[in-house]
């Protein structure tokens, strides 16, 4: 098979009223890696259709194409994965298990979809305690721990974008047949409120930030009060997201606040939110455009920390 990782860092077994799930068999700490998978199947998809997705029987044709070339235990191990589908789709005459199947367990990876038998045994959560990255080089998707994890606490990961309020999200997760109990959606009311109107106000903040994040520091007055309230919220998403445990934005928030704390000159302040960015990136794929912008931005933030401190003690023994 194609799992590299340990196995004895989680098992597999029934998950009630979830079918199979995935259980830590050791405590994991945050940055842990749970599972690396290379992809049984990986297909680039065919056009999307505006509000439908893509064409699932277009899919099904090219993830039969290649099912059937792999050897007969393979094979096996993917018709035994769940899959979700409607009466009305059974009932075509064209129906192929093989397409809710995909359906269930397929990955977005990179430009393509990529079927992992392992990971495909993880269960959803909207406040997920894991993450993972696609790692184009190395072929494999990798699972890690986002927070501490006990033996025989069940992995969770999110199957969809976490931005969005519960009912968003509950849509987004009806074609994989379920309804979401997790901690976000299955609040009291009041919590369940506060938890989307974190989330949508995440969001608004990451598109505010990200369009502002290529500003320089201005010598202007206006301009530095400004970065300084940018800085200010940038400071708030970070809060935001790790309040909500949304981790799948972390990288993104912590390298939007070393941004924002370089344009104020708190460099230190800059430089720890620039090392957490760049820590996640890594992890992922230590070779990645993103990965390399981050040690670029890093090593600039804290090359400048060095030199203000240099010019300040130089300034202190002349006057
Ligand atoms: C990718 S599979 C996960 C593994 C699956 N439980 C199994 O037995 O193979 C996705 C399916 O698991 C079930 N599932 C995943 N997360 C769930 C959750 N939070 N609550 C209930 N069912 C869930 C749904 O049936 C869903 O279609």
């Amino acid at each position: 098979f194609s799992v590299s990782g340990p196995p004895e860092v989680y098992t597999v077994r029934s998950s009630p009223g979830k079918g199979f799930g995935v259980f830590a068999a050791v405590a994991l700490e945050p940055g842990s890696i749970i599972m690396r998978e290379t992809p049984v199947i990986k297909i680039t998809p065919p056009p999307l259709h505006e509000g439908f997705g893509h064409a699932m029987r277009e899919v099904g044709v090219l993830v039969r194409e290649v099912f059937e070339t792999l050897p007969k235990d393979s094979q096996a191990e993917i018709m035994s994965l769940h899959a979700y589908s409607t009466t009305t789709e059974q009932e075509r005459p064209d129906y192929d298990e093989l397409v809710p199947i995909f359906r269930c367990n397929a990955y977005y990876s990179g430009n393509e979809i990529g079927l992992f038998p392992k990971i495909a045994r993880i269960n959803h959560s909207c406040r997920p305690n894991t993450s993972y990255f696609w790692n184009e080089q190395l072929n494999r998707r990798i699972v890690y721990a986002t927070r501490p994890i006990g033996v025989g606490e069940e992995i969770f990961v999110s199957y969809i974008p976490l931005l969005q309020t519960s009912t968003e999200r509950q849509k987004r997760l009806d074609q994989y047949g379920f309804k979401c109990t997790c901690a976000a959606c299955a609040a009291d009311t009041h919590s369940q409120k506060s938890s989307d109107r974190r989330r949508v106000e995440i969001r608004q903040s990451i598109n505010i930030l990200e369009e502002h994040s290529a500003i320089d520091v201005p010598g202007i007055v206006a301009g530095k009060r400004k970065l300084q309230i940018l800085a200010s919220e940038s400071r708030q998403l970070v809060d935001a997201v790790e309040e909500e445990e949304v981790a799948d934005y972390y990288s993104q928030c912590y390298r939007l606040a070393a941004i924002f704390h370089a344009n104020i000159q708190d460099w230190e302040a800059a430089s720890m939110w620039a090392r957490k960015s760049y820590h996640l990136k890594m992890m992922a794929d230590a070779t990645s455009p993103g990965t390399k912008e981050m040690e670029l931005l890093t090593t600039l933030i804290l090359a400048t920390w060095e030199k203000e401190v240099k010019e300040n003690a130089t300034s202190q023994v002349w006057h």
